[in-house]
């Protein structure tokens, strides 16, 4: 294992007192925020664009320890606000759907890059102990708008880091996920829909490999990260992945349609054939955690001398992490873990499927 660049780390026993979770109305931060409510941490706010968002939240939880600051990540007297006095923050909040951020390129810096940065600075300024910013495999190699901004988001986050050391009150790690299985407008629930309405499945091109992971290892890999962070870390989950061909097929057997029409429609526009969790550059400086990869920070200054004499002569014999070499799921596998989804378990008991005759 490679020595720490920084020092401590921040400890699982930290407790809790004050938590943020900016874009915590989306599905990552509900799940955050009723876990820790759970853990009986006494208080977490919400930072977010949408009051309708909140205020539905607010029903569901009726809960006075959970507080509402309508505000957008832009401004950053809105993230000041609602930092004040937070011991610890998850930074969610991002534009994340790939289209509009190709329209809009410029719209995803403002949010994913320059949002992100007033996060930063304002979790460094409150005296903040732990920051975990949360992205994407879109951010490694990235081809697309959206992807090209979370990278710059990880580039902000670690710069911060960096320039902070080991020394400061405050940690600030990020976390790099892959497709969250059932995610509001992503292809899983559009091909549920389509078979349960008698709509041909659209497949973009059968085989493309997505990661697979269901939204409770995302937060599992945040927690984790929060746990675990030294200055500057950026952790991952190892993952399976399948091809868009064996998800459509596990879909069609689990929803007992075995010959629906499928339809190949050709690629969207800004996407890849294969996504990479992570580049061997990076996992030439990791440590394998079991379930989880720990991507210690680039320590190199701009002194340039490592890239002239001392070159990392690790990188060419390790492969970059990615979801064509990763644990591929075949059509059973890709079943049994769409099964363990509650949206999944949903959607077949609402079409009369117990689950009983799916297992
Ligand atoms: O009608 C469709 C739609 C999608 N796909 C394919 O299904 C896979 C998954 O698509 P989708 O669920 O849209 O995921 P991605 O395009 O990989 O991006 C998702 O995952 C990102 C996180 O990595 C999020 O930021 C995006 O909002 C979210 O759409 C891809 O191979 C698509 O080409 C089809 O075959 N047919």
């Amino acid at each position: 294992m490679m020595a720490r660049p920084f020092g401590t780390q921040n400890g699982p026993a930290q407790r809790i007192e004050r938590v943020l979770i900016t874009g915590g109305t989306g599905s990552f931060g509900k799940t955050m925020l009723k876990g820790l409510l759970a853990e009986g941490v006494p208080q977490i706010r919400i930072l977010s664009r949408d009051e309708e968002k909140q205020d539905a939240l607010r029903a569901e939880l009726r809960d006075d320890r959970v507080r509402y600051y309508i505000g957008d990540i832009r401004d950053p007297e809105s993230v000041e606000r609602a930092m004040a006095g937070v011991d610890s923050v998850f930074h969610a909040a991002a534009l994340k759907q790939v289209p509009s951020c190709e329209f809009f390129p410029h719209e995803a810096v403002r949010t994913n890059v320059i949002g992100s940065e007033n996060v930063i600075r304002a979790a460094i300024r409150a005296g903040v102990r732990s920051l975990v910013c949360l992205s994407t495999d879109k951010a490694v190699f990235p081809v697309n708008a959206m992807g090209l901004s979370k990278a710059l988001m990880e580039k902000t986050a670690l710069a911060a880091a960096r320039s902070l050391g080991d020394t400061a009150d405050t940690t600030i790690s990020c976390v790099r996920y892959g497709n969250v299985m059932y995610s509001r407008g992503s292809a899983i629930p559009l091909f549920v829909r389509q078979i349960r309405e008698g709509r041909p499945i659209t497949v973009t091109e059968p085989t493309m490999t997505r990661f697979l992971m269901p939204l409770r290892d995302s937060v599992a890999l945040v927690r984790h990260a929060f746990a675990h962070a030294n200055q500057g870390d950026l952790f991952i989950k190892k993952a399976p992945a399948s091809t868009i061909a064996d998800l459509i097929e596990a879909l069609k057997q689990l929803f007992d349609a075995p010959r629906h029409p499928v339809e190949t429609i050709g690629w969207r526009h800004a996407e890849k054939l294969y996504e990479t969790l992570a580049s061997a550059e990076e996992l030439a400086r990791a440590e394998d955690m079991g379930a989880y990869w720990r991507i210690m920070p680039d320590t190199r200054d701009l002194n340039y001398k490592p890239f002239f004499s001392e070159g990392d002569p690790r990188t060419a014999r390790i492969e970059d992490y990615h979801s064509h070499n990763t644990e591929r799921l075949d059509v059973e596998g890709v079943k049994r873990l769409l099964l363990s989804l509650p949206e999944v378990q949903g959607a077949l008991q609402d079409s009369g499927r117990p689950l009983a005759l799916t297992a």
